[in-house]
């Protein structure tokens, strides 16, 4: 129930729409029941009044408008309460997607906290879903329920109190102890159904990104039984509610009619007259539409609390490098200086990634970061980009502390390019506009331009707004790499940071991307570039060299200096130079 609370809260900005859905609900509840008890009571009446000759006294005009009235406020109102109700249910859970991705958001450079791809869409889309079992079929329903029931004892009261114990029993057993009773049959099949349904996405996802891999190795055939073993579980699981459905809609049918009978009987047995008994039985059967979508909301339950467990456990995770409360603004230099700076992979290995790591990035540098792999190079950009935080020691940029910072600001002096060169499924210009999203026509142009990819953009079919495929499939890796540069020029951050940015390009390519990095940095003094690379063409536009080995620095100075020295640089380098 705590869990379910927590997503009260999100509700807050639309309880308005939430508040005029119950009050509506309840209207139409009380026309409901008025409808049928008023008819049933006008039907019995008149019939008597015809057998006993009385037809002509009786007051056909007053009972036969009021069922025409509540006949149409039960239609009207019920169609106000769905639009209302539904309103505000899809305004929050547009709004917890939105929250679902802020929490996830954060945690993607660290590896979402153990997450699968699939997992986090399944929670976005499905877990979020579910949760309408909260807002639209628990809440609003129960308020109705409750409100129904206390104008029933009301009404009783006046006209057959005798009825009121017998009616009222009946619909807390209806309305109370059947949705409690679908809560706990259907909870381990509800929870399998959510569970099940991530797991299938999960593997859907898997299976569709590395398909090209999977049939290559022609390894498709267990993912494929994976996939197939999930959804057969996503299956059952929903035949399991659908059975408990089908035995909640009998139990339903016969506890209407049942409601009417006790409703009947206990008036008639206390001396009512056979029109108010019929008024009474018709009041029970009328106030039994209030348990219907309870036993819906007691059926969901279970699924209802696994997706709000599973996206409660979002709001749990920490990202590896908080926001501070109050960041600091930023400095006005963007020298980078790391001091001692030691790491280990939160979960990884014990073994640290970066050890006693001490060296300056100054403004206006070039410097190169080399070293065997899984020496810690890719290392020192995951925390200067605050992907991670340091364990201890300090990176500072401009002489403030990142961590006073936050990794949002930092990232602001930062550019990054590496040898993904991640590009979305979407066109050449949106991507470009990550960048800088209110960059004019000539910018983009001027970006691309700069980063030597102007003539290939303009020859694609559609130009700037060419769709390039699925992580920028459609076109070629040293045109992607080259559109992530354009990407990084125009965001026009003063740090520029590489990882193996010309990694798999053919050398002329390569000479392409470098001169274009070089004529970005000639036309700011202040700009500097931190490479990591294992490209003897990379080194020769550095300046000065760090070499890593075992997560140390264990040699630095220009890179003419390292290529004479006999040192671990030589080791690395000097057969390739
Ligand atoms: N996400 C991670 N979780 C746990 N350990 C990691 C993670 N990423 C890297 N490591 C480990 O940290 C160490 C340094 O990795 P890093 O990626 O910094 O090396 P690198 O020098 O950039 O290697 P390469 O040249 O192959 O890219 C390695 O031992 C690696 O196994």
């Amino acid at each position: 129930m705590k869990t379910l609370a927590f997503f009260l809260a999100p509700a807050r900005p639309d309880r308005w729409w939430l508040r005029a859905g119950a009050v509506l609900a309840i209207l139409t509840l009380l026309a409901g029941i008025g409808l049928l008890s008023l008819s049933g009571w006008f039907i019995t009446a008149a019939a008597i009044a015809g057998a006993a000759g009385l037809g002509r006294s009786f007051n056909y005009l007053f009972a036969s408008g009021g069922v025409r009235g509540f006949a149409m406020a039960r239609t009207l109102g019920r169609y106000a309460e769905r639009l209302a109700t539904h309103e505000a249910t899809f305004r929050i859970l547009a709004r917890l997607r939105l929250w679902v991705f802020d929490r996830a958001a954060p945690l993607v450079p660290a590896g979402l906290g153990g997450m699968r791809a699939g997992d986090l869409l399944s929670r976005v889309t499905g877990d979020v879903d579910a949760l309408d079992g909260l807002y639209l079929r628990l809440v609003t329903p129960a308020l109705s329920a409750l409100f129904g029931a206390l104008a029933v004892v009301l009404i009783l009261a006046f006209t057959a109190p005798a009825a009121i114990l017998p009616v009222i029993g009946l619909f807390i057993l209806s309305g109370l102890g059947l949705p409690l009773l679908a809560a706990k049959l259907g909870q381990s099949a509800g929870e399998s159904v959510t569970h099940s349904a991530s797991d299938t996405r999960s593997e859907a996802a898997d299976l569709i990104a590395g398909m090209a891999e999977l049939k290559a190795y022609g390894a498709e055939t267990a993912v494929l039984s994976r996939l197939d073993a999930a959804s057969d579980s996503w299956i059952s699981g929903q035949r399991q509610l659908a059975g408990l459905a089908l035995m909640n809609t009998a139990v339903l049918a016969f506890a209407g009619p049942a409601s009417f009978v006790a409703g009947f009987l206990s008036a008639a047995a206390s001396g009512a007259s056979p029109s108010l008994a019929a008024l009474a039985g018709f009041i029970a059967f009328g106030l039994f539409e209030a348990a219907a979508p309870l036993v819906l909301a007691g059926e969901q339950y279970g699924r209802t609390l696994s997706a709000a467990k599973r996206l409660k456990a979002l709001d749990d995770l920490r990202p590896a490098m908080e926001e501070p409360q109050a960041p600091l603004p930023l400095p006005d230099g963007h020298d980078v200086v790391f001091s001692s700076v030691g790491f280990t992979y939160p979960g990884g290995q014990s073994r640290p990634a970066l050890q006693d790591v001490s060296f300056t990035l100054p403004e206006g540098g070039r410097v190169a970061l080399v070293g065997a792999s899984g020496s810690g190079k890719s290392s020192i950009i995951r925390l200067l980009m605050g992907f991670y935080a340091p364990d201890s020691g300090d990176i500072r940029l401009g002489g403030t502390d990142l961590a006073a910072l936050g990794p949002a600001r930092t990232r602001e002096r930062l550019s990054l390019v590496d040898q993904r060169a991640d590009l979305l499924s979407t066109t050449v210009r949106a991507n470009l506009l990550l960048a800088r999203p209110d960059a004019t026509e000539s910018q983009l142009w001027q970006a691309l331009e700069q980063a030597r990819a102007a003539d290939f953009v303009r020859a694609l079919p559609d130009g700037l707004l060419t769709w390039i495929g699925e992580e920028g499939r459609l076109v070629s890796g040293g045109q992607a790499r080259r559109i992530a540069l354009a990407r990084a020029f125009l965001r026009d951050a003063p740090v520029m940071l590489l990882d193996e940015p010309t990694e798999g390009l053919d050398s002329r390519t390569e000479a392409e991307f470098l001169d274009a990095l070089d004529a970005w940095l000639d036309a700011d003094k202040r700009r500097s570039v931190l490479i990591v690379t294992h490209r003897p063409a990379l080194l020769a536009r550095a300046r000065e060299g760090l070499v890593m080995e075992h997560a140390r620095i264990v040699q630095t100075g220009s890179v003419d200096a390292l290529t004479t020295e006999d040192g671990a640089f030589n080791r690395l380098f000097a057969k390739r130079l």
